[in-house]
């Protein structure tokens, strides 16, 4: 379970970011959080992460604190957490084994990695995964020989080779065509139920928010101002969540409802 208790993050002096944020994510759900551009998105999942230090708050992976941890510490945090990126990010020269492979980077002897000798239970887990999403027949392949849904794919495995306990994708659908882009997220849907992983997802294509997760979360300048079922979120919960500007919105708040 995730859970994100009163968090603040403030990039240098300027206004909080993000603005004493309650967040639960439980078990096999799959969370998509909507918004406006400079709503805060990002930077959630990047305080998650860690790739942005929190300014004041808790967050809690099945009960680790995330925040404040340094070093050897924060690098096994890291592992528990899957991250699925927009641009897909794989290592373009190298092969789609040697790309999935990098994400037991944080377990192998560097030997290892650098030898490309991976443990037979990584080869063996990866071509579990590869067949899954149907690219085990790439996998001698260059990454930069596949198309983007590939690519993703590719992604995708990556992430679940570290066997995270939650899997964040930032527009992990943005950069590829509406049908690919559908075909990502029920697969990202399909796999949070067949390894019981909650995932949590950056979207702008709110339909997609609304046909392939669980639960929206609607984000305005900082704040969750939705968080329901997709058969909730109607137009004035619409209006709400895309209207406003930063200035307007640095007055008033408006409690989330929270999803039954
Ligand atoms: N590293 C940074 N330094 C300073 N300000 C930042 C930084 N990263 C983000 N911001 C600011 O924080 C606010 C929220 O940005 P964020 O990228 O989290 O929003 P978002 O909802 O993900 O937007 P988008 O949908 O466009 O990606 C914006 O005003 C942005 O300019």
């Amino acid at each position: 379970m995730l859970q994100i208790t009163d968090l603040v993050k403030r990039y240098g002096s300027g206004d909080p970011v993000l603005k004493n944020l309650d967040l639960t994510v439980e078990g096999e759900s799959v969370v998509s959080i909507i918004g406006s551009s400079g709503a805060g998105k990002s930077t959630l999942l990047r305080c998650i992460n860690k790739l942005v230090e929190p300014t004041s708050g808790s967050i809690e992976l099945n009960g680790l604190e995330l925040t404040g941890l340094h070093g050897s510490r924060l690098r096994e945090a890291r592992r528990r957490i899957g991250m699925v990126f927009q641009g897909f990010n794989l290592v373009d020269r190298l092969t789609v084994m040697e790309n999935v492979q990098s994400g037991r980077l944080g377990y192998i002897s560097t030997w290892a990695a650098v030898t490309r000798r991976y443990p037979k239970e990584d080869i063996r887990r990866a071509y579990e995964l590869m067949e899954r999403v149907g690219i085990a027949h790439y996998a001698n392949k260059r990454a930069d020989e596949l198309s983007g849904g590939e690519r993703q794919r590719v992604g995708v495995v990556r992430a679940l080779m570290q066997k995270p306990e939650i899997l964040l994708a930032d527009e992990p659908t943005a950069s590829l065509d509406p049908k690919t882009s559908e075909q990502i997220m029920a697969l990202l849907r399909d796999l949070a139920r067949e390894l019981s992983l909650p995932v949590l997802i950056n979207i702008h294509n709110v339909n997609e928010a609304k046909q392939y997760t669980d639960r929206i979360v609607g984000m305005r300048y900082g704040r969750i101002i939705f968080d329901g079922l997709p058969g909730e979120l109607d137009e004035d919960a619409m209006e709400k969540i895309y209207s406003g500007s930063p200035a307007a919105d640095r007055a008033t708040a408006e409690p989330a409802r929270q999803a039954s």
